[in-house]
């Protein structure tokens, strides 16, 4: 298959470069006259599949918010990945998975395998058991042509306790060893990784999550992005209180194609509850994709 970056590439190249959440929280199901059950669910995230397929260049349906209904709820998943998948609009399934290697093999193939119910073009892992313990969901990436999108920087502002540590990385047989950010050590391996699988059927398969809201000056994410080779997934427009501006100050524009500075991109801004609130009407909600994305491009 061709690789998830260079699809994740002519998606933004088509549709510019937002991604959009299926985020079907208890408030926006009232909202849409939906009821807080599992049907309830299904029908809002499929409504949005069918409203912005071919109008969007990712779907990031949060996992969480199925699980809560059980069995029913992730059916109600598994429908929502393969309607995108027959309409042919991309998914990152945000799961935040990462444990042990042998269970993240399980994890690995539950959302990257192909012909699995719940495979999507992309998953988020959480690095932190290691990021050496995600191997089995990075090869099964590189194997399938699919992407995964590894938590460095979050949005949330909990998370710079254990993402801002310092920790001291390399060493032994390896680079020298050397005091490193947290977050900085995630993307440096992910880069690594990307580096090693350059051109071939892998190729960019690993994107990191950096969170538009928490950088270290406000206008500057604090990472360096340089080496990445992968997509960026930029949560925390709209609702967390980002704005397009910040994107274009903190990442200077998401829709240079391979982001800034051979960030290796593409650079994709999400945003959930912002624009799900012009549902459930298909045309408004197009209509506040088209809006955000011009600005995002403007
Ligand atoms: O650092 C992160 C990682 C993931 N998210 C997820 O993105 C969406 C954001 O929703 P909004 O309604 O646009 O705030 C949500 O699913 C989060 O779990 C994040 O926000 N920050």
């Amino acid at each position: 298959m061709t690789p998830f970056r260079t699809r994740l590439r002519e998606a933004v190249a088509a549709h510019g470069p937002l991604c959009v959440g299926i985020d079907p929280h208890p408030g926006l199901l009232a909202a849409w006259g939906l009821d807080a059950d599992a049907a309830g669910v299904e029908r809002f995230a499929r409504g949005a599949v069918e409203a912005l397929a071919g109008h969007v260049a990712l779907l990031k349906p949060q996992v969480a918010l199925f699980e809560v209904f059980g069995g029913a709820g992730m059916l109600a998943l598994e429908r929502v990945l393969a309607d995108a998948r027959d309409a042919g609009v991309l998914t990152v399934a945000d799961a935040k998975r990462g444990d042990i290697g042998s269970t993240m093999a399980g994890y690995a193939r539950a959302w990257l395998a192909d012909g699995a119910p719940l495979a999507a073009d992309a998953v988020t892992l959480s690095p932190y058991l290691g990021v050496g313990a995600l191997a089995p969901a990075l090869d099964l990436a590189v194997a399938t042509g699919r992407g995964v999108f590894v938590l460095a920087r979050t949005s949330n502002p909990e998370a710079s306790g254990v993402q801002s540590a310092q920790a001291w990385v390399g060493g032994p047989g390896g680079s020298p060893r050397r005091m490193r950010e947290v977050a900085q050590s995630v993307v440096d391996a992910l880069a690594d990784h990307n580096a090693a699988h350059r051109d071939g059927p892998g190729d960019g398969a690993a994107g990191v999550v950096v969170g538009l809201t928490r950088g270290t000056t406000g206008r500057d994410h604090g990472l360096d992005l340089s080496a990445l080779g992968g997509p960026v997934l930029v949560p925390g427009l709209g609702a967390q209180g980002g704005t397009p501006d910040d994107v274009a100050a903190v990442f200077g524009g998401a829709d240079a194609p391979d982001g800034p500075g051979g960030v290796g991109g593409p650079v994709v801004p999400v945003s959930a509850r912002e624009v799900l609130t012009a549902g459930p009407d298909h045309r408004a909600l197009r209509a506040a994709v088209g809006a955000l994305n011009g600005t995002l491009t403007g």
